[in-house]
């Protein structure tokens, strides 16, 4: 269930006035997503989607609006935020800050090939050249200082042998600077689910509120851990190098890169280990994410710890 707040046909077709989209054909509430209220609204003159922000602080909403639209002005297939009529991305409907963006089409691939993979290491590669002259910045809100205090926050509610075992590999990750990588706007949410496929093609990139400045390589591996994963979340060798050759023929990894690669598989299996744990643990009120399984990437930073066959980036 992912229409939290209810937007009536009456409201819509009244907020649509301050736009220049036509009028409202058709309201229908999108059932996939955990964070928002999505709906796809479909006027005369075109497919959008709307979506109601539930809970993320509208202070911090255009820094994403303004980089979706740079992205989608770079060429790239994210969804372009639609400015009403006083020309702003971001209005209200129903109570809660909303804004309409462009329908984008495809269905979501949760079994990726190796050609996919290729294609999704070249988008990612993209992003990010794109992104290095969007002229905004916000701080990757999941990034090392949140992963520090997160895990302050749900390490008591663990077990002895995960409290040793997320104590450790804070010592770990104390010892990298992520910050003197190459830095950048970053997706930091690339999972297969935020991907729609149009055929062989990337029909669009969503979701980008996790999006934020950081290194480069945290997203290539937050990437890497999600869809070159077996199910046991070992990587597959051939899905891994797909991923990564594809990206690097756009944007080649730096030497500090290579060095820092497996840590950073490891720093970005950590962060959705204690995102997970967070919401398992301590979910907010009034917060309705639905609760992933901490367990899997538990294993998969225990996986990447153990790993002595990492794969290598590419020279
Ligand atoms: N711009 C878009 N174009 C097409 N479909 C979209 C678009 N944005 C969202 N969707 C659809 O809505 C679903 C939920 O969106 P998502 O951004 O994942 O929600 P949440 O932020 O709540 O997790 C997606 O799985 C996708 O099917
Ligand atoms: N990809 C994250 C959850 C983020 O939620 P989303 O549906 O908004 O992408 C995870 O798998 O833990």
């Amino acid at each position: 269930m992912s229409v939290f707040t209810p937007v009536t046909d009456a409201d819509l077709a009244d907020w649509l006035k301050n736009y220049a989209i036509g009028r409202l054909d058709a309201l229908q509430g999108i059932s996939a997503g955990v964070q928002n209220s999505n709906f796809f609204v479909t006027t005369s003159l075109g497919r959008y989607v709307l979506t109601l922000f539930e809970t993320m602080p509208r202070a911090e909403l255009p820094f994403y609006l303004h980089l979706m639209a740079h992205l989608a002005r770079h060429g790239l297939p994210v969804p372009a935020p639609i400015a009403n009529r006083d020309n702003e991305y971001l209005g209200s409907l129903s109570g809660k800050p909303a804004v309409l963006v462009s329908r984008l089409a495809g269905k979501s691939d949760m079994a990726p090939d190796v050609a996919r993979c290729t294609r999704i290491g070249a988008m990612l590669a993209g992003l990010h050249l794109a992104g290095q002259s969007f002229g905004r910045k916000q701080a990757n809100p999941r990034g090392a200082s949140w992963r520090q205090h997160c895990a302050a926050r749900v390490r008591a509610h663990l077990p002895a042998d995960e409290q040793a075992e997320l104590d450790a590999e804070l010592v770990f990750q104390s010892g990298f600077n992520l910050e003197t990588l190459p830095q950048g706007v970053i997706h930091a949410d690339l999972f297969r689910d935020n991907v729609l496929w149009d055929g062989d093609y990337v029909g669009g990139v969503i979701d980008f509120y996790f999006a934020g400045q950081d290194a480069l390589l945290f997203d290539v591996a937050v990437t890497v851990n999600d869809w070159c994963a077996d199910a046991d979340g070992q990587l597959d060798a051939a899905r891994t190098a797909a991923l990564l050759a594809s990206y690097a023929e756009s944007r080649p990894f730096t030497p500090a890169e290579r060095a820092a690669w497996p840590a950073m598989l490891r720093a970005a299996a950590l962060r959705f280990w204690l995102s997970r744990l967070e919401d398992f643990h301590l979910p907010r009120a009034g917060e309705m994410v639905l609760v992933k399984d901490p367990g899997e990437y538990r294993r998969i930073l225990r996986l990447r710890a153990a790993s002595n066959t990492t794969p290598l980036l590419p020279a």
